[in-house]
């Protein structure tokens, strides 16, 4: 494939898939959308399938969040997709609640489930979401949500090594940079934006992580109405080195109709969707290569 900076693509570039749901408080259907895109994806020759943030369950209160969650050995959630990775023989990476190390909160974590079903790597979401926006969201995540502690070291998959954050962490350009300085060449941002936050600032942070750390962004995102306090942006999408979106998917308005289909319009994310993207390891080389980004620590502190 001929890129349009001239450049050709090698040709085993691995395809990395995004998946889009609206997961709600019902466990069992969520699992049942997230292994459609399981099937989806494997069918798309995907080597890996990116999966949004809480896709286990989005709850409508923190004292719901608590009474759903489960530990990862024993939740339905994480064996159906352990299976499902297993029997397609393709890791899920996936954002899923699990119980707090410390008193009655949980853990907001992402999961890189390997192509033999194993939970192999495991992100505790370091910021939490404590906002209140005037005619904006009001959220206070540390209601209900234990702060992880450390970033989780890049790890090796078959699309790259990935650096693992979470949502509310994409505003934070240090935790991407850190990740970067050791060996990232994936940074993942699986989310739950809100609306008027994700329309104002959901795509410049993705693609200015991209272009910073020179590395592909793998964000799938949550897209559609939870609940009826809740609304999420969608616009999942993958980037690569030099900041090009190279697949997108579509997102809502703060009803969660359908953007673009103006008033009556359709009730959106009802079917789950996956898009693909090669990630051309070869040409992130030649980005790094190209434009060396060579830090200053002599003036000020490296990350
Ligand atoms: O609630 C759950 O179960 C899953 N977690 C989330 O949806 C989290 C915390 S409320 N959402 C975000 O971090 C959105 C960040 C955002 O929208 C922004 O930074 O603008």
């Amino acid at each position: 494939m001929d890129n349009d900076d001239g450049f050709l693509q090698s040709r085993n570039a691995a395809r990395a898939a995004i998946g889009q749901i609206c997961s709600t408080a019902d466990i069992a259907h969520n699992l049942s959308q997230c292994q459609t895109l399981v099937q989806k994806a494997a069918e798309a020759g995907a080597q890996a399938l990116f999966l949004p943030e809480a896709s286990d369950y989005i709850a409508t209160s923190a004292g719901q969040s608590l009474s759903l969650v489960q530990a990862a050995t024993t939740s339905p959630f994480v064996q159906g997709l352990q299976s499902s990775a297993r029997e397609h023989a393709l890791p899920i990476h996936v954002g899923i609640h699990e119980p707090a190390t410390r008193g009655a909160k949980v853990a907001n974590t992402l999961l890189w489930i390997s192509s033999t079903g194993d939970v192999a790597q495991r992100y505790q979401k370091l910021h939490l979401f404590d906002v209140s926006i005037a005619n904006g969201p009001v959220l206070q995540e540390s209601a209900s949500v234990e702060p992880g502690s450390s970033l989780l070291p890049p790890f090796e998959t078959p699309v790259g090594n990935v650096g693992a954050l979470i949502c509310f962490d994409l505003r934070f350009p240090e935790p991407s940079l850190a990740l970067r300085r050791q060996g990232a060449q994936i940074l993942t941002y699986p989310s739950a934006f809100t609306v008027p936050t994700g329309r104002a600032h959901w795509e410049p942070l993705l693609r200015a992580r991209a272009i910073e750390t020179q590395s592909y962004v793998v964000a799938a995102a949550q897209c559609g109405r939870h609940n009826e306090q809740r609304v999420s942006y969608g616009h999942s999408m993958i980037i690569d080195p030099w900041g090009r979106i190279l697949a997108e998917l579509g997102g809502v308005d703060e009803d969660g109709m359908v953007e673009g289909k103006g008033a009556g319009g359709v009730e959106g994310a009802s079917e789950p969707l996956i898009a693909v993207a090669e990630i051309d390891l070869g040409y992130l080389e030649k980005v790094r290569r190209e434009m060396p980004l060579l830090r200053r620590t002599d003036v000020y502190p490296e990350v």
